[in-house]
């Protein structure tokens, strides 16, 4: 067997994974991944203990106890290429034997749910609302770089493609779905269901214009008329593609919520971002009860 080499596995030393600083005892099997190092807090407050608390640089971590289920919250910056971090030192946490540095012969597979904020650009999903993410595509590149062609669903990526006519420079738009008994567990009339597009940047790729011009001005809106079999793209946001390809490809289940902060359609933006974000946080931790 080949163990991996201290170059590819990195410990730190106190055996713990190189950018989360964590042991796996430290980690609970239902994940919260946040944006927002802030927002580990205004999770954990609600929580009856917590047991654990480590922080380095964006990824902070929380793991307590909320209402009898042991749950940790983790901060994972912004964007996918943060996500490749998070989600593959997660798995190695679980996965991994970091005494013989060989791959676990039984796996665990994690309850991986994000709790962030996105911009709407559908007009009908209004500020303040939550969106459950069923499927996400992904605009940054960061799947391409892993055998993943099996999660992707090819016929949303050709018909996306097609519809938007991207770039012959940029990378090809990957789509992947949520894990569907989460998507179950998740939906309720309170929420929208979603088809989230995950971007590589907050202004351009997300088609927002302060003073830089934008190589296709119609982006926004063809990302907005976009149909295929019955779903619309409903929202945009930096992390969620990612968080559904690489748990699929590991063997994780994940899922995505969102609180709706702007509606890029209509223009308005949230007037307490705050008590959107808390909304969409209790109805995250009473739905992870629930199962
Ligand atoms: O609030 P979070 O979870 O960070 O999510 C959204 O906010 C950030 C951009 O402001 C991006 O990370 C985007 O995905
Ligand atoms: O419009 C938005 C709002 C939050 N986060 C994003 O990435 N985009």
């Amino acid at each position: 067997m080949n163990h991996l080499a201290a170059s590819e596995l990195i410990l730190n030393k106190d055996n713990s994974i190189y950018h989360l600083n964590l042991k796996p005892e430290h980690l609970a099997d239902t994940v919260i991944l946040v944006g927002d190092q802030n927002r580990v807090d205004k999770i954990t407050k609600h929580f009856d203990k917590v047991e654990v608390a480590v922080k380095k640089r964006e990824f902070h971590t929380q793991t307590g106890i909320y209402k009898g289920k042991r749950i940790s919250v983790i901060s994972t910056g912004i964007g996918t290429d943060n996500i490749d971090i998070v989600l593959n030192e997660l798995d190695a946490l679980v996965n991994i034997d970091f005494e013989t540095r060989d791959m676990k012969a039984e796996k665990t597979s994690l309850n991986i749910i994000r709790v962030g904020t996105s911009g709407s650009i559908q007009k009908d999903i209004p500020v303040d609302s939550i969106v459950v993410s069923e499927m996400a595509v992904g605009f940054d590149n960061l799947l391409h770089f892993y055998q993943s062609d099996e999660v992707q669903l090819q016929d949303f990526n050709e018909a996306i493609e097609a519809h938007l006519g991207t770039y012959e420079r940029n990378s090809k738009p990957y789509v992947v779905p949520a894990n569907a008994s989460l998507v179950e567990q998740f939906m309720s009339e309170q929420v929208f269901a979603g088809f989230t597009g995950s971007n590589s940047g907050f202004y351009a790729p997300q088609g927002r214009v302060l003073r830089l011009p934008l190589r296709d001005d119609n982006m926004k809106d063809k990302l907005a008329t976009f149909s295929f079999k019955g779903k619309k793209i409903t929202n945009l946001e930096m992390e969620t593609s990612a968080i559904f390809g690489l748990s699929a490809m590991l063997g994780h289940k994940a899922l995505s919520l969102n609180a709706i902060i702007a509606n890029r359609a209509t223009g308005n933006f949230t007037k307490d971002g705050a008590q959107a974000v808390e909304n969409t946080i209790k109805y995250a931790l009473d739905r992870i009860v629930s199962a």
